[in-house]
């Protein structure tokens, strides 16, 4: 399937949008619940991702084989549960999957006394996992390549015989991803103690808790901040659920989001049975970045590249991007898949040699593709980050839109709401 997306009349956009709620949230949630074993616990707006349904579906199925999907976070987080739970369990997912490393969490819990084979290829998912009791202890763990593994290992920590010291080693990335999981366990009564590199979590009880609410999710508010540095200078967007004080590392954006025009305004009011609504609008502000060059490094919040990457190129702010270590291995090689659609719109981004981590444009510029179509490689956040170009350019084509499902299924109902035109080409 191939949307064509085209913006609004005058590229005025005044609209509210009820976002989707955070599936790291909602991920971590769903593991902690699990773990202590309650049932009855009630999970208000937990995320209607596709990669946050597979993780319910494989925890509350009395199925023994899993095809988690595309599903990163709940791939690596389900290993870790399962390893520690009686039984005989295996877990696929697509080719993708089989091809995002795990090695790195499936070493860490057979240290901690976990049995796991790979059924492929070494290293990759699928996995064969016999489920037991695990010991704990010491181990060391490279803190470069996922968070999702450090994360994975943590939540599982109280419930090992001797709990869990874990020692990170070289740079540390996603850093708020791990901040997030320590939050989240201190809601479900447990103490983690974090100091510079070494994670300590003693054998613990995780206590029940009545019911959660999930925030909203901060990196899908990005194409919406994307949307207003790219509409015409009046427009408004009130987005809702999110928090100002989020455990999101993502919230984080919105700084950086002021440099390329966008101002936040936070604002809570109640409606009826004193429900507590959290509003958050975006507008137009000026003057917008104005140095040589936009230095970042995303280090922290790998999943807002593509919307700035996409933005800046469409704001003609050069810019250079560190910190990328991590694009590689997600839904897909996403620095390549930058470069090759940002070179059909005629921006041409280099990559730095040395690291391969940094991306950079001076702006360079080559022959803008007549019609240019947006190929997605089975990555929401591709097809998100582009679809608001449309705005500069008057349309876009992307391919497998349907792809948004992974976090944002409601995205593109969402964009018609705002006044954006759709249409399927197929
Ligand atoms: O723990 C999480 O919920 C996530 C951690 C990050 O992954 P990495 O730690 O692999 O960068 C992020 O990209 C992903 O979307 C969600
Ligand atoms: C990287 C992502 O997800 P995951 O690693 O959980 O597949 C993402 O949502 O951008």
């Amino acid at each position: 399937m191939i949307y064509k997306v085209q913006p609004p009349a005058d590229l005025y956009i005044n609209t509210s949008v009820q976002l989707p709620a955070s599936k790291s949230i909602s991920n971590r949630v769903l593991i902690l619940n699990a773990l202590s074993k309650n049932d009855i616990y009630f999970i208000e707006n937990l995320s209607d991702s596709d990669d946050t349904q597979a993780l319910q579906y494989a925890l509350q199925s009395d199925d023994v084989d899993f095809d988690i999907g595309a599903a990163g976070t709940s791939m690596r987080f389900l290993t870790a549960y399962l390893s520690q739970r009686k039984g005989n369990w295996s877990i696929t997912g697509t080719e993708r999957m089989k091809n995002r490393p795990i090695w790195i969490l499936t070493d860490a819990l057979c240290q901690l006394g976990a049995e796991i084979s790979f059924l492929e290829k070494k290293g990759f998912p699928p996995l064969y996992i016999v489920g037991k009791k695990l010991r704990g202890g010491s181990i060391s763990l490279d803190g470069g390549i996922s968070s999702q593994y450090i994360s994975a290992l943590m939540m599982i920590a109280p419930v090992l015989e001797q709990g869990l010291t874990m020692q990170l080693e070289g740079i540390i990335i996603s850093r708020p991803y791990i901040g997030m999981t320590i939050r989240l366990m201190e809601v479900f009564g447990i103490r983690v103690e974090w100091e510079e590199n070494i994670i300590w979590i003693r054998p613990q009880l995780y206590r029940m808790h009545s019911s959660f609410k999930v925030e909203s999710d901060w990196s899908a508010a990005s194409y919406w901040y994307e949307i207003i540095a790219l509409a015409s200078k009046d427009s408004l967007i009130e987005l809702l659920g999110l928090e100002e004080n989020s455990i999101q590392g993502d919230a984080q954006g919105r700084f950086l989001f002021e440099k390329l025009g966008v101002q936040t305004m936070f604002d809570v009011f109640t409606t009826l049975g004193e429900r507590k609504e959290i509003s958050t609008t975006l507008s137009p502000i000026l003057p917008r970045f104005t140095g040589e060059m936009l230095s970042y490094n995303f280090v922290n919040e790998p999943d807002l590249v593509q919307t700035f990457v996409v933005s800046c190129c469409l704001l003609n702010i050069p810019f250079c991007f560190k910190g990328l270590q991590s694009l590689r291995i997600k839904e897909t090689d996403r620095i390549t898949a930058l470069q090759k659609e940002m070179r059909k719109l005629g921006y041409l981004i280099r990559i730095k040699d040395c690291t391969g981590d940094t991306m950079e444009w001076k702006g360079e510029r080559c022959k803008q593709e007549d019609n240019p179509v947006i190929l997605t490689y089975e990555d929401h956040r591709m097809a998100m980050a582009f679809a608001p170009v449309c705005l500069k350019l008057k349309k876009i084509s992307i391919d497998t839109p349907e792809v948004v499902s992974k976090s944002y299924p409601n995205y593109w109902r969402d964009l018609e709401q705002a006044g954006f035109i759709i249409t399927n080409c197929n």
